[in-house]
């Protein structure tokens, strides 16, 4: 009989029958709301075409709705998304031991471990994951898979080449969306023209074991990305949820092929609050696993600030936030979490 502790161990969370009092999350206001039945089109985060000659339109109203979209002819293949999805599956269904390997050093954040958010909250998520933040995935995939290490960093290395190449895409209709373009920021200008990288980009492979009682459990707990924007790839199981005020939170149902774009904080104070970052979280399921790929930019690398676009705060103002360099914002978002904008703000409006 395995003990207590072996029990709850984050890798094995598949195997319980019952769910442990750490893992038992009492609702929240927003979980009344608006009941999924009650849900219409016009509640939903829109599916947008990226080839539809009104992008730029359809993007910034979703933005300014939901802080999120999904969007679909988006140029990445069918075949990347199985093959890192299959990457995953792979990786997580292996024992508990075996992953624990791959856990994230105290120095980094990348490698296997719980949730990045955890320590905010008093509950433990129904979750594990995978960063990788920077090179060490090599290392960790090469003790993980002797044989085939060549075949799994090799599918890591195109998705972050093709995220690359649509983050650019997204960043330029998002910023037409608010009337201004990558020569606006000096920095976007720079790698748009130097072709050089975008800066700094994580990837999170997140997996959901099944639940024996998803409704009292809490996959990954509301938060915004502290990211530029992300863009997410979910496995055919629904779970992802938006919070709106409106309408509570709303499930995003997956649709193959299908990826799912967040507003993030630094693209909040770029736009200068126009655009919000969205609240999202992640639900779990009774009898099925989910998977979840998420690539998260960060913005430029460095000494590099990131600031309201002067042209959006035009000539009399008010800048909202101050210049942040995104290893600041991220020291500051995991010191006082859901704050962190608020610590940005130099105006406050009702003032
Ligand atoms: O799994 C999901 O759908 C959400 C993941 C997420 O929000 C994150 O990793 O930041
Ligand atoms: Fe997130």
């Amino acid at each position: 009989m395995p003990s207590i502790v072996e029990e709850i161990c984050i890798g094995n969370l598949g195997s319980l029958q019952t769910l442990p009092d750490s893992f038992a999350w009492k609702p929240t206001s927003g979980d009344s709301v608006l009941p999924s039945s009650a849900t219409t089109v016009e509640e939903t985060v829109p599916v947008i075409d990226l080839s539809d000659h009104d992008v730029t339109t359809l993007i910034g109203n979703a933005c300014k709705t939901w802080g999120a979209f999904q969007i679909a002819n988006h140029g990445i293949s069918q075949k990347l998304l199985d093959d890192i999805e299959s990457l995953c599956k792979t990786f997580f269904d292996m024992p508990s031991e075996r992953k624990l390997e791959a856990g994230s050093s105290d120095k980094g954040v990348s490698g296997y471990g719980e949730p990045r958010i955890s320590p905010f909250f008093e509950k433990k998520m129904w979750s594990e994951g995978f960063t990788i933040a920077d090179g060490s995935y090599r290392n960790q995939f090469r003790t993980t898979w002797p044989h085939e290490y060549t075949k799994y960093c090799g599918i890591i290395e195109e998705y972050e080449v093709e995220m690359e190449k649509l983050t650019r895409r997204l960043l330029s209709y998002l910023l037409g969306s608010l009337g201004v373009t990558m020569d606006d920021i000096e920095w976007a200008k720079k790698s748009e023209n130097s072709g050089s990288e975008m800066g700094r980009r994580s990837i999170r492979l997140n997996y959901y074991p099944v639940c024996p009682e998803p409704e009292r459990a809490m996959g990954l707990a509301a938060h915004t990305d502290s990211t530029i924007l992300t863009i997410l790839h979910q496995s055919n199981t629904g779970g992802l949820q938006v919070f709106r005020e409106e309408s509570g939170w709303v499930t995003v149902e997956p649709v193959r092929g299908v990826l799912v774009v967040n507003i993030g904080d630094l693209f909040h104070i770029l736009s200068n609050g126009k655009i919000p970052s969205v609240v999202h979280r992640a639900r779990v399921n009774h009898t099925r696993s989910r998977i979840s790929v998420v690539y998260l930019w960060g913005g430029p690398a460095g000494d590099v600030e990131i600031a309201p676009i002067s042209k959006i705060v035009g000539p009399v103002g008010p800048s909202l936030y101050r210049p942040i360099t995104w290893n600041e914002y991220l020291r500051i978002k995991f010191e006082v979490f859901d704050k962190a904008l608020d610590a940005m703000r130099v105006v406050n409006p009702t003032n």
